[in-house]
């Protein structure tokens, strides 16, 4: 069997009144990446609080236990199993890159030999020596971001937890920051992730959960979370009213959309299904102006299970005019 990183029973989380967490199971195996979805306010913030030692789990919370350590009982020894970078920086803008880093050695009484070791080493891995003696307060949002993660490598932790670590970054910056995380991850270590890009999920966990009224609502890979759901769809648009009529009354099982003078067929996107709808509409000597194939995607996972719709003006696929 795997031996798990993270592994929670029942964990609860309130508010005064407002239930936030109402008994989340996590089972995170080491040497992975395991993603935390969910829309704003799910409490993903919370439960990586929680399991990061920030803030005390709630009194009927079942066993929870960080790199084999129990939560409740021993919090000192999951503290030095794991790092944590959140949405607050631990980065001091005022000093530069290298003396944060020499900050965090000292912290965890690292010699000053294997303090500069440890910073140079890390430096260089993230890209960072030409920057290290600027301020950090000069560093663009993604160099501030590998600052921060090398700070939190500075303890040599086995579980990191990221909360939102590409949050506000431009699309190379975040492809550097995956290509980072893959390397930790290949580096035996374990990362728990929370995101609100459904695509960064996809790309990096191994295993994702979606969290929506204080419970995870399902759990798997992202093939196996898309597999749960319907969502294929061939999507029909036309500019002429009255071909709309004739596609509808010509097309079997449509949703329609008046508005939009758009039909949406469901469809596994094959030749055959579209060319047995390409067929009825030849029948009836009828043009749709836009047909677009629409496969199930993690957004429309994300929708089904946290309560939003799934629309029809969802994004195309791919589009055969
Ligand atoms: N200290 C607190 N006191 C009262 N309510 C809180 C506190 N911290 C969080 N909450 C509430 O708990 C809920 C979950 O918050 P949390 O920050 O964990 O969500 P999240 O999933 O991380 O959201 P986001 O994606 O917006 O960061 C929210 O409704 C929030 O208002």
């Amino acid at each position: 069997m795997t031996n798990l990183a993270i592994a929670a029973h029942g964990l609860r989380k309130s508010y005064g009144d407002k239930v936030v967490l109402d008994g989340v199971d996590l089972a995170v195996a080491e040497g992975t990446i395991f993603s935390l979805l969910g829309p704003n306010g799910a409490g993903k913030t919370t439960t990586v609080q929680i399991l990061s030692t920030l803030i005390s789990a709630g009194p009927t919370s079942g066993d929870i236990r960080v790199g084999g350590h129990d939560l409740a009982t021993d919090p000192q020894a999951v503290r030095r199993t794991i790092g944590v970078t959140g949405q607050f920086s631990a980065v001091d803008g005022l000093i530069t890159g290298e003396e944060n880093m020499l900050l965090m050695a000292d912290l965890y009484h690292l010699s000053p030999g294997a303090g500069r070791r440890v910073t140079a080493d890390l430096l260089e891995r993230f890209d960072l020596v030409d920057a290290a003696k600027k301020p950090a307060s000069t560093y663009s949002g993604g160099m501030k971001r590998r600052l921060d993660l090398a700070m939190t490598l500075v303890g040599g932790p086995r579980i990191i937890f990221l909360d939102e670590p590409t949050t506000g970054l431009d699309p190379r910056s975040r492809h550097n920051m995956w290509q980072i995380i893959r390397d930790l991850v290949a580096d035996g270590v374990t990362v728990f992730l929370t995101t609100q890009y459904l695509e960064e999920a996809d790309e990096l966990a191994d295993r994702i959960a979606v969290l929506t009224d204080g419970r995870i609502a399902a759990e798997g890979t992202a093939e196996e979370l898309k597999r749960l759901i319907p969502g294929g769809h061939v999507r029909l648009r036309f500019d002429d009213p009255a071909a709309y009529a004739r596609a509808s009354g010509a097309l079997r099982e449509t949703v329609r959309d008046d508005q939009a003078l758009t039909l949406r067929i469901p469809s596994d996107g094959t030749q055959r299904e579209l060319h047995v709808i390409l067929g009825r509409l030849d029948a009836a000597s009828v043009h749709a102006d836009t047909l677009t194939v629409h496969t199930p995607d993690l957004d429309d996972v994300f929708f089904a299970l946290t309560g939003g719709a799934a629309g029809i003006t969802d994004k195309p696929k791919e589009t055969v005019r």
